[in-house]
This record gives structure tokens, sequence and C-alpha cells, in this order.
């Protein structure tokens, strides 16, 4: 059983005992990607042990990405190619949201950049002031990448450049990261975690002990226990945001089937009455799950709205995964840090939790306190972890709230519920004036917000005057220049799956 001693309050300002010794616990995702990172760029200072248990499963539902997981990649030496063949990772270009701004309705929030922008005004104010005239075509006409991922196409390399990320199996990639650490001198022990002991005077952890009674001790403590947050929570109350008054969903239920086809290079998410439903294309089967608020829909109807939508014959049993959305009130608490799922979970839309145990964890090796910890630095750390989840948030939220969708008590409750008053500002800038300015901590791009608030259907009211500074007849040749190329770009480049049979 945990126990736990000692009150809930941060370190204090005096700064502890130089970290040497790095315990990690928990082995899904999270856990081996800290492995990997802190062992192959921190190794050399560091003594690194990492805790899983061999009965407790990993969550193992995060397969699909974002961009910047190949920089992080990049920064860890990983051969893309073996990566790729470990994990039977496909390329992913973007999301189609189908069904979110009305029935029958789609788009792509594509990774790519849209148009060509100036510096007073981007891209959409030229595309709008073209839409008052009468013509311009669909935003997506102007971005390689969304073009591509409707084609079904995919290529890149030195002469075309593409922002993609990937999509993969989790547990093959807990598998490749784990032979990368372990070859990077993690010290890797399997057992289950039973007790977690604190100095009485600070309030530290000092220990985790296992059930067959070894006692593993450390200076610094990285909790990727999951949900339960063996360390960050149970040992050290830090307390929990419950953020499930502005994102309604709470339950998934996922399953993997057998490909049907080649793989599409994008990651589909259909709205249905109560939530959404994802599927993840990889290389010899397919993801999918229904994520829903069980307010509205019973387990049993998930399970029969998920199984009648899928296509190829199931490889599995559908598997329930409950979560309260919202993120932990400290990300790091004394001598422990959470990342992944221990950290929190804003819900899987847009495939934002792997980014950001990615971001943690290169926050935390920025700030690494070898020697000590100091006040100054959790704070640090909480602040930009902070405005990472806000942000983060409010993309999330305008999905739900942006929506012409009436048909169900889910959505009508989505239109009445509170939004963060951040996002309230967003929403009224744009719908008023075009503008989009990001925050601190934004992951997502003007492009993307343009996208998707457009994309649900939000059209601004005005565009950026610097748009007429050209005349109808530029701004129309503009436009279709840049549309051509485009158009010539994509039908040059091969089919996604012809591309994977070659590059692998
Ligand atoms: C429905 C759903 C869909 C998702 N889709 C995406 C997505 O598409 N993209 C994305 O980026 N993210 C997604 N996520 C999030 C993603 O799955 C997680 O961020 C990622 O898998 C990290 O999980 P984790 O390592 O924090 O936790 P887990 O995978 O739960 O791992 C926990 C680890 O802790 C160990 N452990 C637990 N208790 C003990 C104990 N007592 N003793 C020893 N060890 C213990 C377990 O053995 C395990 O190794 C999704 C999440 C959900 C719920």
């Amino acid at each position: 059983m945990m126990s736990s001693d000692s009150d809930n309050s941060n370190t204090s300002g005096a700064k502890t005992s130089p970290v040497k010794r790095v315990v990690i616990a928990g082995g899904g995702t999270a856990g081996w990607m800290a492995a990997t990172a802190l062992s192959k760029l921190l190794g050399k200072s560091l003594s690194i042990t990492l805790v899983e248990s061999k009965d407790i499963g990993i969550v193992g539902v995060g397969e699909a990405t974002i961009p910047p997981i190949r920089t992080f990649h990049k920064l860890l030496g990983i051969d893309e190619k073996a990566f790729m063949r470990a994990t039977n990772a496909t390329f992913k270009l973007g999301i189609e949201f189908e069904n979110w701004r009305e029935q029958n309705h789609s788009y792509i929030h594509s990774f790519g950049v849209t148009g060509r922008e100036c510096w007073a005004g981007e891209f959409h104010h030229f595309w709008l002031r073209a839409k008052n005239l009468g013509f311009g075509g669909d935003f997506g006409d102007y971005c390689t990448e969304l073009k591509a991922a409707k084609e079904g196409k995919f290529a890149y390399g030195e002469r075309m450049p593409m922002n993609f990320a990937y999509h993969f199996d989790a547990v093959a990639y807990g598998r490749f990261l784990k032979g990368l650490a372990v070859e990077a001198g993690v010290t890797h022990i399997e057992g289950d975690i039973q007790h977690v002991s604190k100095c009485s005077q600070t309030g530290c952890i000092t220990s985790i002990k296992l059930s067959d009674d070894k006692e593993i001790a450390g200076d610094l403590f990285i909790d990727c226990t999951g949900f339960k947050g063996l360390l960050i929570e149970k040992a050290l109350h830090t307390g929990y945001e419950n953020w499930s008054h502005w994102l309604p969903c709470d339950s998934a239920l996922a399953v993997q089937t057998a490909s049907t086809g080649a793989p599409i290079p994008y990651t589909k998410s259909v709205a249905h009455t109560a939530g959404w439903r994802w599927k993840i294309p990889l290389q010899n089967r397919v993801g999918n799950g229904l994520v829903y608020c069980s307010n509205y829909m019973s387990d049993d109807e998930a399970k029969n709205t998920l199984l009648d939508a899928i296509e190829g014959d199931t490889l599995n049993e559908p598997r329930i995964i409950r979560f309260t959305p919202g993120k932990r009130r400290l990300g790091w608490n004394k001598n422990c840090v959470a990342l992944g799922l221990a950290s929190g979970f804003i819900e899987p839309l847009e495939s934002t939790s792997i980014h950001l145990i990615m971001t943690g964890i290169v926050r935390l090796m920025r700030l690494f306190p070898f020697d000590g910890i100091t006040q100054s630095t959790v704070d640090e750390y909480n602040n930009k972890y902070d405005s990472e989840m806000a942000a983060i948030l409010d993309f999330i939220v305008m999905h739900y709230k942006v929506t012409n969708r009436e048909d169900s008590p889910f959505w009508d409750h989505c239109k009445s519920m509170e939004i963060p008053p951040s996002l309230t500002h967003k929403i009224n800038l744009f719908k008023q004036t075009g503008r989009v300015f990001l925050d601190d901590g934004d992951i997502f791009r003007v492009d993307s917000w343009t996208q998707v608030m457009m994309g649900q259907g939000l059209l601004p009211q005005q565009y950026h005057r610097v748009a007429d500074e050209m005349s109808e007849t530029e701004l129309e040749r503009f436009l279709a220049g840049l549309k051509q190329q485009v158009d010539n770009q994509v039908s040059a480049l091969p089919s996604h799956h012809d591309f994977l049979e070659k590059y692998l």
C-alpha cells in the first residue's frame, strides 16, 4: 500500500543536495521517453534507474503525434527508418475533422503553411478579401500538406520540404526507446512500487520500495506512473485541477482493426452525438477509438457506435479507459516531476499528450538541478507548464464550442457550456477582426488556429486592410500563382503507400 506522511507545501527556498540519482517510476511512453533523453543527453553526470511493473500495463493508446516529435528524435539521434520499422509507423500530415462543424461537413487541420503571409497580415486576410470579391476557392487549396493528405500522397526530402508527424504503435515505441535507454546506461528494474518514503523535514521523496522489499533511493524522482500519479499525487498530494466543466468527454473505448486498404497520411476524427471517434492508420493495422461523455452516452451505446463505424476485423476486445480532463496543480512538486498522464490529460483530440511529455523533458533538462533543487527552478518549470497547458486547453475547447451542431443533448451542452475567458477573447478577436495572436506557450501556430476556427464555421467579419493594398487583379494573380505551385507540388508526389514501401 502507498503511504504518505507529509504536507502538501512546495520546496522551501533552500537548495536540496546535488542531484546525481534520478529514479523514473513507470515504463510507459512517458517513462521511456524520459529515460532515453536523460541517459543520452545528460547520462555522463547522472545515474538513472527506471522501475516499471510487469503486471500493470501501459495505457498504450497514444499513437498520433505532432511535428515537433521529429526535433526530439533528432536530438536523441534516433534513426527515422529504424524507428518507423520498429513501430509500424506511418506519416501524418494533419487531422481530418468530419461532422464537427455540422453533419456531412469535413475539413483538415494540416501541419503545413497555408499560402504566404506578409509583415502585417497573415495569408487568411488575403484569402478573406478574395472571398468577399467572389473568388479564391477553398482555404486549403493553398497548402501542400493539406492537399497531399486529401489525395493520399506523401514524400519528403531536400527538394520536397513537408511538415509532418507520425502515427505509431505505442507499445512498440516504448520497446524501441527502452532498447536505446538501456544501451545508454539506464538501469531497468521490474517490480511493483508499494511504498514511497519521504524526508520528515522537507517532505521530499527519499526512496521507493518495491513489493520484493527492494528499496531504490534517489535525489530526483520522475513520476511516469500514468493517471494514478503514484508519487506526485498519492505520496505528495499535489492536487489536480479538474477541467471537466470545459472538456465534456471523460471516457474512451479503444480497439484495433486489420487494415482494409493503404494507410492514409492523416488521422481521422469523426464527431458523433456525444463526442468523437478516431482512426489512426499504421503500416500493419488501424487504431480506432471512441471518445465520449458518460453523461450523454452509456458504455454499451459507445461500444455499439464504435463497432458499427469501424472497418476491418477487430484484433482485440474494445477496452474502456476513464479519464478526468485536467492537470496536476504543480507539474514539479518538491523533488518530483510528473510527466505524461501523471501530470494531467487534456484529451486526445489534437494529439498533444506525447508532445507535452517531450516539452516537459526538454524543460527539465534545460533547468536540470545538478547542484540541488531551488524554488526558482521549480517555479520556472511550473510557470511554463501552466502556460503550455492553458494554451492547449483553449485550442481543444474551441473545437467543441465553435460548431453549428445542435442535434443532441451533448452538443446543446457544448453550446451553452462556459469556456475559459482567454478563449472567449480569442474567438471574439478572430470573429470581429480576423486577427490571431499567440499566447506564450502556445504550441499551435496561427495557421492551426485559422484552419480550425474557419473549419468549425467561424468566419471573421473583417480582414486586415493590408490585403487592400493589392489591386483585385494582383490579388487574383497572387492566389492563382500560389494555388498552381501547390497543385504542381502535389501532382508530382507518389502515394503515401508507395513512398512508405520505397522509403522503408
Ligand atoms: C484514449 C486516449 C487516447 C490517446 N491518444 C493519444 C494520441 O493519439 N496522441 C498522444 O500524443 N497521446 C495520446 N494519449 C495520451 C498518451 O497515451 C499518453 O500520454 C502516453 O501513453 C503516456 O502514458 P504514460 O507513460 O504517462 O502512462 P502509462 O502508459 O499508463 O504508463 C504507466 C507506467 O507506470 C507503471 N506503473 C503504474 N503503477 C506502478 C506501480 N505501482 N509500480 C511500478 N510501476 C507502475 C506501469 O507499469 C506503466 O509502465 C491518449 C490517451 C488516452 C487515454
